[in-house]
């Protein structure tokens, strides 16, 4: 569901793998949607890699959504958890509790945040995973491992899918796509991008890709030198806005 109110649609941005280019799609779709005149909001509920800054921890991706949101917000109000090590989000917070502390990612901060945004209602949040679909929380509850997807389900919000265009893309692409019908979900689309610049026969993987996920095609970004960004390549009239 796109539509979360009557006048937000948020979307969860989620990718095939880690540094396949989900930051660098949320930006080009916030500045596209900014372009058309929607007031956005970008939101990272978790990060993992950050700088220890005099004001706080700071992360590469949070900073850059909050750059580009038409809302001003705050850096704790983008990035409501984050932790300076670049690894697994669940495994940094290992490191930094101490002993019979809490040593999982709690979902409700992650809600928390989420409506907090939804309060200010601009017209769309653009939401970041991070890593990809099945990104671990630590813990578990009635004996199963926790997710980030489960905020997404709970809250029954569309996911893009951001498909790093590299050889081995077409299995992590289906898989994420049957995890997230799986999980009872819509793809509102998905985006072809094109990390790997000499990757052969492209149009021929996006063609396969094309029958494989079955849902709408939001555009081919290309591997873009210099200051060109994802927006332009971007179908935003294939999204439910
Ligand atoms: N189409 C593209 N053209 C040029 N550079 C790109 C493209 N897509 C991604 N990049 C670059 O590749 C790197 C990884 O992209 P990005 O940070 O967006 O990945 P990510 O999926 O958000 O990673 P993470 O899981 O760490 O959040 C960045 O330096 C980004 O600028
Ligand atoms: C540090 C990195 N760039 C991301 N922020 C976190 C990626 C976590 C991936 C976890 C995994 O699925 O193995
Ligand atoms: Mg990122």
């Amino acid at each position: 569901m796109g539509h979360l109110t009557d006048n937000t649609r948020a979307f969860f941005v989620t990718g095939t793998d880690t540094e396949i280019g989900k930051t660098f799609v949320c930006k080009g779709l916030l500045q596209a949607l900014n372009d058309k005149g929607y007031s956005t909001a970008g939101y990272k509920p978790i990060a993992a890699g950050c700088d220890n800054t005099p004001g706080g921890l700071r992360n590469e991706d949070a900073l850059t959504l909050q750059a580009n949101s038409s809302l001003k917000l705050s850096y704790d109000e983008v990035n409501p958890i984050a932790f300076e090590a670049p690894i697994a989000p669940h495994l940094a917070l290992k490191q930094t509790v101490k002993e019979g502390e809490v040593h999982y990612i709690p979902i409700d901060k992650i809600r928390e945040g989420f409506i907090h945004l939804l309060q200010k209602e601009p017209n769309v949040i653009v939401i970041e995973g991070a890593g990809g679909w099945r990104l671990p929380l630590g813990g578990s509850y009635q004996g199963r491992p926790r997710y980030l997807s489960e905020f997404v389900s709970e809250l029954n919000l569309s996911v893009i899918l951001v498909v790093g265009m590299r050889l081995g893309c077409l299995n992590h692409a289906v898989l994420t796509a049957e995890a997230i019908r799986n999980d009872g979900l819509k793809i509102a689309g998905w985006v072809a991008n094109q990390v790997d610049a000499d990757m052969p026969l492209v149009d021929e993987n996006i063609d396969s890709l094309q029958s494989l996920i079955n849902a709408p095609f939001l555009g081919r970004v290309p591997a873009l030198k210099g200051k060109e960004q994802a927006g332009q390549y971007l179908n935003l009239a294939g999204l439910d806005l």
